[in-house]
């Protein structure tokens, strides 16, 4: 039987080692989408991909929700919907998003029909909602701790594509400046709340791996990119071609 928990400041220790070693900043695609790298139709693929996961993170979260029976977990919970929503039209980070989509030359109404999303994105997205409605509290929580990594991420992409793309500017990277203060406070919560609730070790192992878990679902993500649109570019059929979607 074991006996032995560690203590919170090691279990902390363990969540920030497993993004460390294997959180998506250590992608090539994002090395070579922050340093100039892609070309305009592979920044414009990674819009469109990563449309998909902006998309299904409310889809998630309401599904999170409606498995939570404590109020002041919900009343916590909720902001994170309102972030990417709005609570009105032409506000919120799909919105955000979107403008991000036009500022690249595509339309948002074809980005938002989700229509050339790669299968590998949409199937580990999927699994990602999947996994919050489905599992229990803890891991649904302890997955959503990749927001503990996202703001260097989002300061080095914000530096990136000013630095590199003639696209960029306050209004089309706006979606980044604005999880610059979003995620933190989420991910406050989060932590703390599974630093509480973990207090054996089989929960501390469980919400370790749902955190490895998230990293393989943005893992799989850029891998799938890079393999359709960077080298050697292999599009799979009924997903995104350059070409299509663009703004008129
Ligand atoms: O740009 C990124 O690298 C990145 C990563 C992540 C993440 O770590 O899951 C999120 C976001 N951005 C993000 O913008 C966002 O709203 C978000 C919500 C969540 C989540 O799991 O609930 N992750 C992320």
């Amino acid at each position: 039987m074991n006996s032995f928990t560690p203590d919170r400041t090691s279990f902390e220790a363990r969540l920030h080692k497993i993004g460390d070693e294997r959180y998506h900043d250590k992608h090539p695609f994002h090395h070579l989408l922050h340093s100039g790298g892609c070309t305009p139709d592979q920044v414009r693929a990674w819009v469109i991909n990563r449309y998909y996961y902006q998309s299904r993170i409310p889809m998630k979260d309401a599904a999170f929700l409606s498995r939570v029976t404590d109020p002041a977990l919900r009343r916590s919970w909720r902001r994170r919907i309102e972030d990417h929503d709005g609570t009105e039209d032409g506000t919120g980070g799909i919105h955000r998003w979107l403008r991000l989509a036009e500022g690249v030359g595509l339309d948002p109404d074809y980005v938002s029909s989700a229509r050339g999303v790669l299968p590998a994105t949409r199937f580990a997205v999927d699994a990602y909602v999947r996994f919050v409605r489905d599992e229990p509290m803890l891991p649904a929580v302890a997955s959503s701790l990749t927001e503990l990594f996202a703001p260097k991420i989002h300061k080095d992409r914000i530096a990136g594509l000013l630095e590199h793309y003639e696209f960029a500017n306050s209004d089309t990277i706006s979606y980044f400046q604005h999880r610059l203060s979003e995620a933190p406070k989420d991910v406050a919560f989060g932590l703390e709340w599974v630093l509480d609730h973990a207090v054996t070790k089989a929960d501390q192992d469980a919400a370790a791996n749902a955190l490895i878990f998230k990293t393989e679902v943005l893992w799989a993500q850029l891998d799938a990119l890079y393999s359709a649109y960077v080298s050697p570019a292999r599009i799979p059929p009924g997903a995104w071609q350059p070409g299509e979607g663009l703004l008129q």
